[in-house]
This record gives C-alpha cells, sequence and structure tokens, in this order.
C-alpha cells in the first residue's frame, strides 16, 4: 500500500482533451477526479456576479479562500453538478468568456495560493486523476503519471466549435481559434505556474489520435506503472 495515494495529471491547452480523458479514466479507475480549471471558472463567475474586477488580486484571492462551491454527486469519475452559492451553475460556467476570465484571474499569484490546498484536498484512495495546467508541475508534482496533452490549435478550436454548437451556443470557428490562441498565450507566458510539460511528463499529441485512443496510450502508461492496483 502507498503511503499517499496516487496521482495521475492531465495538463494542457484548451481543447487537448484534458477534461473528457480525466473523466473517463477516473471513472474506468473508479478513482477521484479533479477538473481544476473549474475552479478558476467558477471564480471568475463569482466575480462578476459580486461585481469584483478581474484584476483585483487582493478581493479576488478573498473571494478564492471563501468560494461557497459544492461538487455534488462526483462518484467514480462521474462529472459533478457544479452549485455555486446555491445555483446549479454546470452548464453557465462552460463558455469561452467565463474561458477567458478564467485564464485572466488565474495569472494572479495569490489567487492560486488560494486555490492550492482546496485543490490538494481532492487527493485520496484509491487515486485522483487531476486535469488542468499546473497539476504535474505545481499542484501534485510527486504524482507517478504525467500526461501532457496537446493537439493543434486547429483541431482544438474545432472540436470546442462541435461542442458548443450541439449546446445550441451561437459560436464562430475563426473567433473560438482566435480566442483560444489568446489563452493559450495567455497561460503560457504567465509568470506563475505557466502551462508548461513537467520535466518528467508524457507528451501525447492527440491531433490525429480518437479519445479511444488516447485513452489506450494512458492505460499503457498505468499498467507498465503498476497504479491501478
Ligand atoms: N482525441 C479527440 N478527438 C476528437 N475529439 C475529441 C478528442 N478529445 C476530446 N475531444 C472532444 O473535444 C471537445 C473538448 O474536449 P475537452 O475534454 O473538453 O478538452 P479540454 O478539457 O482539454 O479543454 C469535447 O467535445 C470532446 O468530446
Ligand atoms: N490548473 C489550472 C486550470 C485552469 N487554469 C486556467 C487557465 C485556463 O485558460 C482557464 C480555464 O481552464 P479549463 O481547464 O476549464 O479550460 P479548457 O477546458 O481547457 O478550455 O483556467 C489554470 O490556470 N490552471
Amino acid at each position: 500500500m502507498m503511503s499517499v495515494a496516487p496521482v495521475i495529471t492531465i495538463d494542457g491547452p484548451s481543447g487537448s482533451g484534458k477534461g473528457t480523458v480525466a473523466g473517463r479514466l477516473a471513472k474506468h479507475l473508479g478513482w477521484a477526479l479533479l477538473d481544476s480549471g473549474a475552479l478558476y471558472r467558477l471564480l471568475a463567475f463569482a466575480a462578476v456576479n459580486h461585481g469584483v474586477a478581474l484584476d483585483n488580486e487582493a478581493l479576488l484571492s478573498q473571494l478564492a479562500a471563501h468560494l461557497d462551491v459544492q461538487f455534488v454527486g462526483a462518484t467514480e469519475g462521474q462529472s459533478a453538478t457544479i452549485v455555486l452559492e446555491g445555483e446549479n451553475v454546470t452548464d453557465a460556467i462552460r463558455n469561452e468568456t467565463v474561458a477567458k476570465g478564467a485564464s485572466q484571474v488565474a495569472a494572479l499569484p495569490a489567487v492560486r495560493e488560494a486555490l492550492l490546498q482546496r485543490q490538494r484536498a481532492f487527493q485520496e484512495f484509491p487515486g485522483l486523476v487531476a486535469d488542468g495546467r499546473d497539476m504535474g508541475t505545481v499542484v501534485f508534482p510527486e504524482a507517478p503519471l504525467k500526461i501532457f496533452l496537446t493537439a493543434s490549435a486547429e483541431e482544438r478550436a474545432r472540436r470546442r466549435y462541435l461542442q458548443l454548437k450541439a449546446k445550441g451556443d451561437d459560436v464562430s470557428l475563426p473567433r473560438l481559434l482566435d480566442e483560444i490562441r489568446a489563452r493559450d498565450k495567455r497561460d503560457t507566458q504567465r509568470a506563475i505556474a505557466p502551462l508548461k510539460p513537467a520535466a518528467d511528463a508524457i507528451q501525447l499529441d492527440s491531433t490525429e489520435l480518437s479519445i479511444e485512443q488516447v485513452l489506450e496510450r494512458i492505460k499503457s502508461e498505468i499498467a507498465l506503472r503498476d497504479l491501478a492496483g
């Protein structure tokens, strides 16, 4: 028995497939799931609701520390219903406006610090699958398996376009591509916990791979490390 619960980290840019793959993997393994991006999205969403500017580091870090959020019904990788201050915001936080706000507040050091323990609290037996930008570099640097998932910006925009369109959103592919590129830039160039592969991460380009193929690659890495017990 390991003394701490094992963590599999899946980091990468928007639309690379992190969330889908993390959810499927957590379900397959019967492990807990951390969608760290949801925390940054929730903070941006709450800030707008409370009239807090997205560059007000002091107020945002207080808001982050006291964020009243529940992930309801998140068992074995089932994606949770997200309740913020009593309101079901599961769908409301899934759009590019909130994502842009998330990327803005995520560049502020005091905000990241305020969310650190909240993220680490998700580590539990038999294991955790965590997806985001800095899971392998900052939040869970001891994770025994780290995946850095990428895909071309065009393919990522195309995936997001199809996903949002299926939801009934009014979206434009060229605009989504611009937004994704702007977010990539902000997330990779920020001074604190930038999006980058951990030194010991396995890089996987999913541009030409199906979700199933990505899962198979990761499962073979899990088997190599004897992680799933
Ligand atoms: N390898 C893949 N091939 C095709 N579509 C994919 C692949 N991985 C993910 N998708 C789809 O792309 C969209 C974005 O995936 P998501 O998991 O939300 O990405 P991320 O969490 O990295 O932003 C979803 O609709 C998902 O079903
Ligand atoms: N661990 C994380 C997760 C997300 N963020 C920030 C940066 C991202 O652009 C936003 C939104 O992240 P999220 O993973 O929800 O976005 P995508 O699904 O990849 O489009 O939050 C972060 O800085 N660190």
